[in-house]
């Protein structure tokens, strides 16, 4: 019998499913999943908004998994998210929550072997989820069909919009059924989106939860104005500082990543560069890397912006101010998820102030502005303190490994799942080498925590001293 899942029983999902959201230390529904899950399996058309980092993911997956009927192979689950990331974290919590369950589910998303996909949609495949080109790519190919489809989500539909893939999302929409289900998440929804989906919903009830303000009230935001000439430097400075368990750096341009990443580097800080320049093998294996916190600082464009969930960010910087209010709510939202608490810093221009103030406006909250002579001399007390308190828990850092280690992985079917972690399980008891495999990589983990911790309490300590 389970922990305390009282409130996820309630919803009268499968027992599979409910062992596996025990397994994942769920132990009652966030708000928004209270909300939108008795709906869902009603089988209602849901507009589900909430704040960053408060289990949307498993909102519209949980009741999906309760429908899929496994003895069809037809496609019954399709969820189209804007980038690759997201969809290949998306299939990692599927293959979590779908655990017990005989569910195939597979991820189609550029920078892929279109080939090896094609092989993966030969077969048995309940669910797929991807990004819009993508999967356009296949059905141009005849090699997916969404005839059978039951449950379509859109994640993060206004970045889909955004980027300009509407065209793409009604194409794939058209080819659905008319009879399905259609869910469609973010946590924030522009007219322009809302617009969409009246046209493909059925007067989809619009769940808004805590949306007196749009972000967190867990994360700490404060700006800092700078000249563009003297942010690099600030930016050192500050991060010395701050000594951040795990922090996420915004930059605008790739080749501003690079740059910034290099001077970190040089001050000897535990720096790498993720953008849409890089192969998606590299990609895959520096978001694996972050979260197994192979590495400090993740200095980054916008791809890594929306719904990525590690857990252990701390901290996350705006080098660069986005282009938009809905791109600053995301990326702030990397940090202060599930509960937990973050800092969000941003570095504006003296010309960008009335910037500021427009996302102030739309986000509902003032955010504070901060001196960053003193916070670059002598440390600033919220920060260090969200240091502090912000150890990821012994429970949810093995979640973290578990989904870093899976997410590479494009297809759930338990046979799949054992190959990507690269274990075989010949002549031994099923599970133990994969056992063995995520002890011994818990242990890494915590070894590098140590040493990153050693090295903040170091400079925590300087601090205290120089202040
Ligand atoms: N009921 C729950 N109890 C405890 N933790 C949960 C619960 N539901 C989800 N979580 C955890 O909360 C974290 C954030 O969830 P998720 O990534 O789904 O957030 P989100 O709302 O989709 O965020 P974003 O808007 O950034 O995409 C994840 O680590 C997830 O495992």
């Amino acid at each position: 019998m389970g922990r305390n899942r009282g409130g996820f029983k309630e919803f009268g999902l499968k027992e599979n499913i409910l062992k596996a959201v025990d397994d994942l230390y769920f132990e009652t529904p966030t708000p928004i999943q209270q909300e939108t899950i008795p709906l869902a399996l009603e089988g209602k058309d849901v507009i589900g908004q909430a704040q960053t980092g408060t289990g949307k993911t498993a909102a519209f997956v949980l009741p999906m998994l309760q429908k899929i009927n496994t003895d069809l192979k037809d496609v019954q689950g399709l969820i189209l998210t804007p980038t690759r990331e997201l969809a290949i974290q998306i299939t990692s919590d599927i293959e979590e929550l779908a655990k017990y369950m005989d569910i195939h589910a597979v991820c189609l998303h550029g920078g892929r072997d279109i080939q090896a996909q094609m092989n993966k949609l030969a077969g048995k495949v309940h669910i797929v989820v991807g990004t819009p080109g993508r999967v356009l790519d296949h059905l141009h190919r005849e090699t997916i069909h969404f005839g059978r489809t039951r449950v379509l989500v859109l994640d993060e539909a206004d970045k889909m919009l955004e980027m300009g893939f509407q065209e793409d999302v009604e194409t794939i929409i058209a080819t659905t059924p008319r009879k399905k289900q259609t869910l469609l998440f973010s946590a924030t929804m522009p007219d322009r989106v809302k617009q969409l989906a009246h046209r493909f919903m059925h007067q989809p009830p619009h769940i808004r939860i805590g949306l007196k303000q749009l972000t967190s009230e867990k994360i700490k935001q404060v700006y800092y104005v700078v000249n563009q000439s003297d942010k690099t430097e600030e930016l050192v400075k500050l991060v010395q500082n701050l000594s951040p368990y795990l922090c996420i750096i915004f930059v605008n341009t790739q080749k501003k990543v690079d740059f910034i990443t290099d001077q970190l580097l040089q001050e000897g800080l535990d720096a790498k560069a993720l953008h849409g320049g890089l192969s998606q093998n590299k990609r895959e294996r520096l978001m694996n890397e972050f979260r197994q916190i192979k590495f400090q600082y993740l200095v980054c464009t916008d791809i890594a912006a929306r719904g990525l969930d590690v857990e252990g960010v701390t901290h996350v910087i705006n080098y660069d101010l986005p282009s938009d209010a809905e791109s600053y709510v995301h990326r702030v939202g990397r940090t202060g998820r599930a509960g937990e608490e973050g800092l969000a810093i941003s570095f504006v221009s003296p010309r960008q102030k009335p910037m500021m103030r427009k996302i102030e406006s739309v986000i509902k909250q003032s955010i504070e502005e901060g001196i960053l002579s003193q916070s670059t001399k002598s440390g600033t007390k919220p920060i260090t303190n969200v240091t502090q308190n912000r150890k990821p828990s012994v429970k949810t850092i093995a979640k973290s490994t578990e989904k870093g280690a899976q997410s590479s992985a494009s297809s759930s079917s338990t046979k799949e799942r054992k190959e990507s972690s690269g274990v075989s399980n010949k002549k031994v008891k099923p599970g133990y080498k994969k056992k063995l495999a995520a002890a011994k990589q818990r242990e890494e983990q915590k070894e590098k925590r140590k040493k990153i911790q050693k090295k903040i309490n170091q400079q925590l300590k300087n601090n205290r001293r120089k202040g």
